[in-house]
């Protein structure tokens, strides 16, 4: 367990030397994710497709520059997770650099455009397939080729970024079996992997200030002033990696909030959230 004491002060654990791939990072939950491990001192390689800043903010180059500013070394690769050859492309380079990898974290999601929380028949069919194609294959893809690597190592970590949705009605309906596929493909990767010395979980954060939540707190329907920061998920996930006995949560989908309180780690801003769990979703 990470040190943390009564008046909150709290030390990232040391992961420097540790190899890590976190998707769709230039924003959001990945990007927070990427900083959580830079500032244990890992090696993050961050993908996504933006090089240049679009519509909303944030590009793999801008995280990777975070993580390096935080202690960390970070590497930015363009890689579109939709595309099978760009991923297989990262895992390719990632050997050739490090010759290891130690945690991957399936991050990356599509969230279409338009209007999104109505009832699913009056929404677009093709939503079912951007979110799923990203959010959920992908993750597959990913994960496949980590265990490629991770199960001759005996060791590894692959965390899937879930969310309360798998359990709860939220966003629209694909969105919430995405999650739900993205939970069994964790429990059923983690009773796989754990035998080999490799752990796969999912995580939930609670609600997440993420640039696109604020920009679009409508559209997406949440009221991000209660929320989380993206970091905070990202300390959860550096803690995880520290921990010798993670393998113990093999399979589990394990509440940010939760995982903070169990590994003593606050939030950027010292605050410690709730979890959600104990209003929405038992
Ligand atoms: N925001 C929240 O409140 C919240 C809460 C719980 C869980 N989550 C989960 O966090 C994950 C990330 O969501 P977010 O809120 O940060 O969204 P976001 O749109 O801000 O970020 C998504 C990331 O994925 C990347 N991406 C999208 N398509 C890609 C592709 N084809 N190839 C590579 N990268 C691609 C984007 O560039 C971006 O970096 C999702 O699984 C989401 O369900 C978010």
């Amino acid at each position: 367990m990470s040190t943390s004491d009564a008046v909150g002060t709290w030390a990232p654990p040391d992961l420097r030397g540790k190899v890590c791939v976190v998707t769709g990072a230039s924003r959001g939950v990945g990007k927070g994710i990427a900083l959580g491990l830079g500032e244990a001192g890992a090696t993050v390689y961050v993908t996504g497709r933006t090089e240049h800043a679009g519509a909303l903010p944030g590009t793999i180059g801008e995280t990777a520059d975070a993580v390096r500013a935080l202690g960390g070394v970070g590497i930015a690769v363009r890689c579109d997770h939709a595309n099978d050859d760009e991923v297989e492309a990262l895992f390719a380079r990632v050997d050739a650099e490090q010759g290891r990898i130690d945690v991957l974290v399936n991050n990356a999601f599509a969230i279409p455009e338009g209007e999104l929380t109505a009832p699913f028949w009056q929404l677009p069919i093709a939503q079912w397939d951007v979110m799923h194609r990203v959010g959920l294959r992908s993750h597959y893809v990913a994960a496949w080729h980590a265990a490629q690597r991770m199960v001759p190592a005996r060791r590894g970590l692959i965390v899937n970024v879930s969310s309360f949705g798998a359990k709860i009605q939220a966003v629209n309906v694909a969105y919430g079996v995405g999650k739900a596929g993205v939970d069994r493909m964790s429990r059923d990767m983690g009773r796989e992997l754990a035998p080999q010395g490799v752990t796969a979980v999912s995580i939930w954060p609670g609600i997440v200030k993420t640039e696109r939540l604020l920009l679009e707190p409508e559209r997406l329907g949440f009221d991000p002033s209660k929320g989380e920061s993206p970091h905070f998920s990202g300390r959860a996930v550096a803690c995880l990696a520290a921990d010798p006995r993670a393998i113990e949560r093999a399979g589990e989908a394990l509440v940010v909030a939760e995982m903070g309180e169990h590994y003593g780690f606050p939030d950027v801003d010292g605050s410690r959230p709730r979890s959600m769990r104990r209003d929405r979703a038992r």
